[in-house]
């Protein structure tokens, strides 16, 4: 059966006014997000790539219209959620949830374990009485392994990993269709990421949802993603699925990225060298003209300097936008 869209973003962009320095002078504009289009395919698991700053939360955000986004449109269930009222918004986010880095300060701590997990209930499904909430509380308690007993517990009695794991009880508890993980596993050590990573494997299987994984650790991206988005400041340079994109990146900045990355197939390891960048990249205030990576990019010549590259195919189910991309 063909895999049905859930999500399609076209040409969304986020802006954000900060104060100019000068009172006279009109706010500055800084283009956080800028022009991102894709889809996602229902069942599916998009990883979103890129440095500090990129705007990969930005673009988390705006989709579920927590930030604000001026340009675009977010196709959702035959609609642009951008049309929607507020109204509207917040009963479509029965279907789409959101997990924070921070699994402890996202807790509320004066609520117990209990009530933190239903609180969606509570707004999605009002008419339940207190018992079966609290059925349902202990039922996803145990699928996020977590021991059902602890419901009347506060979240300062749990561990960090454990926080993620209401956390993620508390975004599936109603059966949301989408999740957008941001950054769910960075604040954590290593050896409990690697749990984390597992039970939304689990998740994604049994309660059939479809993720979008924010991540600035490649490793843990190639490792739960189908596809990928790699983003530089605000932009998408490249995108397709992850295996391709990994194994054979075509754009100078995903080389580059990725070149730092750990590669579990000594055979692809062993041919690849280490690209080193030079600075940092350029403040979105002002970003410089034509292609956004040139002024750090080894391949650019004066085309890239004055006009954007288009988004071309690589090779089948791998675009990327620059006009020395290495080609198959
Ligand atoms: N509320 C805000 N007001 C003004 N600028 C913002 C705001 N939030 C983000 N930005 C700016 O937007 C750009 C994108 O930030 P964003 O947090 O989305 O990037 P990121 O890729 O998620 O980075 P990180 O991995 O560090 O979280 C950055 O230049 C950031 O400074």
């Amino acid at each position: 059966m063909a895999e049905q869209t859930l999500l399609k973003v076209e040409h969304l962009t986020t802006e954000f006014e900060l104060p100019s320095k000068s009172f006279f002078k009109p706010p500055l504009i800084l283009t956080a997000v800028n022009d991102v289009s894709f889809e996602l395919k229902t069942g599916r698991t998009l990883g979103i790539v890129g440095e500090s700053g990129c705007g990969k939360s930005t673009l988390g955000r705006s989709i579920l219209r927590l930030i604000k986004a001026q340009k675009g449109r977010i196709m959702w269930q035959g609609g642009n959620l951008l049309d929607l009222s507020e109204e509207e918004m917040r009963a479509a986010r029965r279907d789409m949830q959101i997990i924070f880095q921070d699994p402890i300060a996202s807790l509320d701590p004066r609520m117990t374990v209990g009530d933190i997990i239903a609180e969606p209930l509570t707004v999605f499904e009002p008419k339940l009485s207190r018992a079966q909430r609290q059925d349902r509380v202990r039922e996803i308690m145990a699928a996020v392994g977590l021991v059902p007993e602890m419901i009347n517990r506060y979240p300062h009695e749990f561990s960090g990993g454990q926080a993620q794991r209401i956390g993620i009880a508390r975004a599936v508890i109603t059966r949301p269709k989408l999740i957008i993980c941001d950054e769910p596993v960075s604040a954590l050590d290593v050896s409990i990421q690697g749990q984390v990573i597992t039970l939304l494997r689990k998740l994604r299987k049994e309660f059939g949802l479809t993720l979008i994984f924010i991540s600035h650790d490649l490793s843990v991206v190639r490792l739960i993603s189908d596809d990928v988005l790699v983003l530089y400041l605000g932009k998408v340079v490249e995108a397709g699925s992850a295996a391709t994109v990994f194994d054979h990146p075509a754009h100078p900045y995903t080389q580059a990225l990725f070149s730092a990355a750990p590669i579990p197939d000594p055979k692809l390891a062993r041919g690849r060298q280490r690209i080193r960048l030079q600075g940092d990249p350029p403040s979105p205030l002002n970003p410089p003209p034509g292609c956004v990576f040139s002024p750090r990019c080894w391949k650019a010549t004066d085309i890239c300097r004055t006009k954007a590259p288009p988004t071309e195919q690589v090779r089948p189910g791998q675009t990327a936008a620059c006009y020395h991309m290495d080609l198959p």
